[in-house]
């Protein structure tokens, strides 16, 4: 098995931040989303990120978000990354990436092989990609529904211009398969590391990294 980055997204309490740590994650994901069962406050996700070791990246999570709402969490939450996870589109990726100075990674939902045409759109104005299952008309939020899509269309793709992330319904059962499929260095959950919606378990995310491990 090759070296695999983890970032664990949507954690809402201490707990969660030291299990992460101590599984291994090399991101941890905070989301502002309030439809989200991981839902944080501007404050809740300060306490949070002050707890985060060095080393492993503190990732803010937003969906379509104002320049407002981006001024408040980049002002009172210490950052090494946004997560755009809306329909942003290109303009406002590199809009973004330039008013905060931060690297900016762009999510793109991906249900079938014409979805993928937005990574050549993206790639140039994010500092990286996260390639995700596409909301189902149904959900209400665009992601972290525990969904996967079909990775072999990824599977012949051998030129990534932007380091990327696979995400989308990965469990302990399934990544190592979706990593040999996809040949994704980086993966992202949220769903398979919770006891119940937006309550994270520390054994759930150590089964994960050993399932990369092991
Ligand atoms: O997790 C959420 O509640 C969420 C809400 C709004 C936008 C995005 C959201 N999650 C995005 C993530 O980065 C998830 O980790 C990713 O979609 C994978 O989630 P899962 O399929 O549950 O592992």
């Amino acid at each position: 098995m090759p070296d695999v980055s983890i970032k664990f997204c949507g954690l809402s309490r201490a707990e969660d931040v030291s299990a992460a740590a101590e599984a291994g994650a090399r991101y941890v994901g905070f989301v502002f989303f309030e439809k989200s069962p991981r839902n944080v406050s501007v404050a809740q996700a300060r306490d949070l990120a002050l707890e985060v070791p060095m080393g492993i990246a503190k990732v803010a999570l937003v969906v379509n978000p104002d320049d407002a709402t981006l001024d408040e969490i980049v002002a009172q939450v210490p950052l090494d990354m946004l997560q755009l996870h809306g329909s942003e589109p290109p303009g406002r990726v590199a809009e973004i990436r330039a008013r905060y100075g931060l690297p900016v990674m762009k999510a793109i939902g991906v249900a079938e092989a014409s979805d993928l045409e937005a990574i050549d759109r993206y790639a140039p104005v994010a500092d990286q990609l996260l390639i995700d299952t596409k909301k189902p008309k149904d959900a209400d939020r665009p992601g972290g529904n525990g969904l996967t899509f079909d990775w072999r269309l990824l599977a012949g793709r051998k030129y990534w211009t932007v380091p990327w992330m696979l995400a989308g319904g990965l469990t302990q059962d399934n990544v190592a398969e979706a990593v040999r499929v996809t040949g994704a260095r980086q993966v992202d959950l949220s769903s398979a590391i919770e006891s119940a919606p937006g309550v994270k378990d520390a054994a759930r995310m150590k089964a994960f990294a050993a399932a990369l491990r092991d």
